[in-house]
């Protein structure tokens, strides 16, 4: 919490009472500094109230391309209502949110256009993907009480079927769309996984649950020299093929398709890496598949764990908000934190365990570790 950095316990509790008293709120919306507390209070609590309009907006803006068509300039709100086949004063009321939101920039002619914030959006790599997706995870949430009491039956959760193992990953036209929902959305996650724990040194890494190859693709633009292997459903392998043998890797690429939870891992890569994978297995799975990623490296082999992590001991507003609601409504894994995934690789046999908290840990974080 912002305002009560280290306070002893007696004094958290009396600032929280004065906080949760009406009359308090009244006093405090008179005093100079103390006013300038409760706005910022009051502006963060109406940011949560309103997060759902938020993101609803956002969901028209991408779903009707209003960014995509105001990319090359702004436009009167007519024709962007034409071109959205929206009624021009409902158009006016999106228009004007997006700018709210800050997404869109409304001109002193009534025009709107990007704004910077909007503009970036777009070339975010499957940003827009992302958030069309999101329908069904909102359509999980929609009764949040009964979803965190029973929430068996989840669209998110048939939207991946892979997390079921090989026998849920049997429709390619299923597994295409994921694979490219999870390869666009890899160019961050690579480019930060790599800047955090670095691969010098590395002569051949093996990519586990690696999907299409996106990640060995930033890999091996990275480490020209570096020999690849990509470890992954046979379903997901097979999609991969065409797409890796225009990547321009395929001299020193192989892959592997198997089930880590019913195949060995193959020996020979000094490396090996999971990316966006441990948050979609529960425990055991898990610590089985460590325990595989052990075995099948050398003596002082090298582990990199890529995947956002809750904030654990301090809670995280991206992490312990989207990733542990959406790897809940997935129903198989969860999101968990650094020091809880250190555990698990310690009872799986690593050692030189090493946190890198993601300076963006809405993209990732990493763990490394060896092989003792
Ligand atoms: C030079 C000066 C002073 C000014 C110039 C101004 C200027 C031009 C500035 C540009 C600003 C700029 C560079 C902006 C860059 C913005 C970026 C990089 C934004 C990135 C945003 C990324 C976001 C919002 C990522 C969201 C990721 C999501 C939602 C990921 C979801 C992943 C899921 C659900 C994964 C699921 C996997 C599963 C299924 C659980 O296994
Ligand atoms: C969330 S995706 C991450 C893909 C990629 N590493 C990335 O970050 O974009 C999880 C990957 O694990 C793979 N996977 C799931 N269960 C698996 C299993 N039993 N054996 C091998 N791969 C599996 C899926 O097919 C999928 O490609």
């Amino acid at each position: 919490m912002t305002v009560l950095p280290s306070l002893s316990s007696f004094r958290r509790g009396w600032l929280l009472r004065l906080a949760a008293s009406r009359r308090f709120q009244v006093w405090a919306a008179r005093i100079p500094f103390v006013r300038r507390i409760a706005r910022a209070e009051g502006a963060a609590l109406f940011d949560v109230v309103a997060g759902f309009v938020n993101a609803q907006v956002l969901m028209a803006l991408v779903e009707l391309r209003v960014l995509h068509l105001l990319q090359d300039g702004p436009m009167a709100v007519p024709q962007m209502a034409g071109l959205c086949a929206v009624p021009p004063e409902r158009m006016q009321v999106l228009l004007q949110a997006g700018a709210g939101l800050g997404l869109l920039k409304r001109h002193r002619d009534g025009r709107f256009g990007l704004a910077l914030r909007g503009a970036s959006l777009l070339a975010v790599p499957g940003l827009q993907a992302m958030i069309l997706h999101h329908r069904a995870l909102y359509a999980d949430l929609a009764d949040p009480v009964a979803f965190l009491r029973d929430g068996r039956d989840t669209q998110l959760a048939r939207f991946w079927p892979y997390v079921f193992g090989a026998a849920g990953a049997v429709d390619p036209q299923v597994t295409a769309t994921y694979s490219e929902l999870m390869a666009e959305s890899q160019v961050l996650v690579a480019e930060d996984t790599l800047r955090m724990a670095p691969l010098t040194g590395v002569q051949r890494l093996m990519d586990v649950g690696g999907g299409t190859g996106a990640f060995l693709a930033a890999v091996g633009r990275a480490y020209p020299q570096m020999q690849l292997d990509l470890f992954d459903l046979p379903v997901v392998l097979e999609g991969a093929r065409t797409r890796l043998a225009a990547s321009g890797f395929a001299g020193r690429l192989a892959l592997h398709p198997g089930s880590f939870r019913d195949d060995p891992l193959p020996v020979g890569a000094d490396a090996i890496s999971l990316v966006r994978v441990l948050y979609d297995h529960d425990d055991s799975t898990v610590l089985r598949l460590l325990q595989a990623v052990h075995t099948a490296l050398p003596v002082g082999g090298r582990l990199i764990i890529s995947e956002p992590m809750s904030g654990g001991a301090v809670p995280d507003r991206a992490t312990d908000v989207y990733f542990a609601i959406y790897t809940m409504a997935m129903q198989t894994g969860r999101t968990r934190s650094a020091a809880e995934i250190e555990a698990i690789l310690s009872a799986a046999g690593f050692t030189s365990i090493c946190v890198h908290t993601g300076f963006r840990p809405f993209i990732t974080s990493v763990i490394t570790a060896r092989r003792g």
